[in-house]
């Protein structure tokens, strides 16, 4: 079994809560509220600036000049591609860019965003890999998972979501960052391989979080 095999099926529970969650059910069967979908894309958008920094750092971490050269594609697509879809996709809930410049991250999004990094900066290339990787890989899962109810893809609002994330581009994104973190976990001792395992099941936690914080459009409990 590989280690991101192994990480899969340990962390099975956790993942079916995130397919199960409200948000993530209500986008699939289109009754979602816009109002909180409006709120996740704004916090998603913070998320995807600090998550591009993942992409540079990973640059700077990797040991060969083909992964170097991944990231460095995947800090461009994400920032000058992804970011741009982003922005042209909140239009359409009425969310201007100025609002989305001048967003402030909700205690989640901060959290999130600020543990990734801290693995990143302070960790191994692995370390930097167990914490993005339940991003990409819980996204391709949720996004095959509604692209099977029938519609869903369709929809007016979320279809598009639901159609990026199951795309087979993604999907090949999300499977070089798996293979990639199997042959960065080889040879590691049971020591490390236990604090990798600790990295995924706190972002894992952390991407359960979110649904929850966006669903329940949850900001700072002070208003100042
Ligand atoms: C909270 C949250 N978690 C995961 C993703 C998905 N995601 C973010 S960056 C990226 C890869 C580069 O495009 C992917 C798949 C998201 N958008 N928001």
């Amino acid at each position: 079994m590989t280690f991101t095999e192994h990480l899969y099926e340990k962390l099975q529970p956790i993942w079916r809560k995130n397919h199960a969650h409200p948000f993530v059910k209500e986008m699939g069967d289109g009754t979602l509220d816009q109002d909180k979908f409006r709120f996740y894309m704004i916090q998603d958008y913070i998320y995807l600036i600090d998550y591009s920094k993942l992409f540079a750092i990973g640059a700077v971490k990797a040991t060969n000049l083909e992964d170097m050269g991944k990231f460095a594609e995947l800090l461009n697509s994400t920032m000058n591609e992804e970011m741009a879809l982003h922005r042209q996709y909140a239009e359409r809930f009425g969310i201007s860019n100025e609002e989305l410049e001048n967003a402030e991250a909700s205690p989640v999004t901060l959290a999130y965003t600020h543990y990734m990094l801290y693995s990143a900066q302070n960790g191994t290339l692995a370390e930097l890999l167990a914490a993005l990787l339940p991003c990409m890989w819980s996204y391709w899962e949720i996004g095959k998972e509604l692209n099977e109810v029938p519609g869903a893809c369709d929809h007016e609002l979320y279809g598009e979501w639901i159609k990026m994330y199951s795309s087979e581009e993604f999907g090949e994104l999300a499977q070089w960052c798996i293979e990639l973190m199997d042959k960065a976990a080889e040879g590691k001792s049971e020591e490390e391989l236990q604090k990798l395992e600790e990295i995924f099941l706190n972002t894992t936690r952390y991407e359960y979080m979110f649904w929850d914080m966006a669903y329940n459009r949850e900001m700072w409990p002070t208003d100042e």
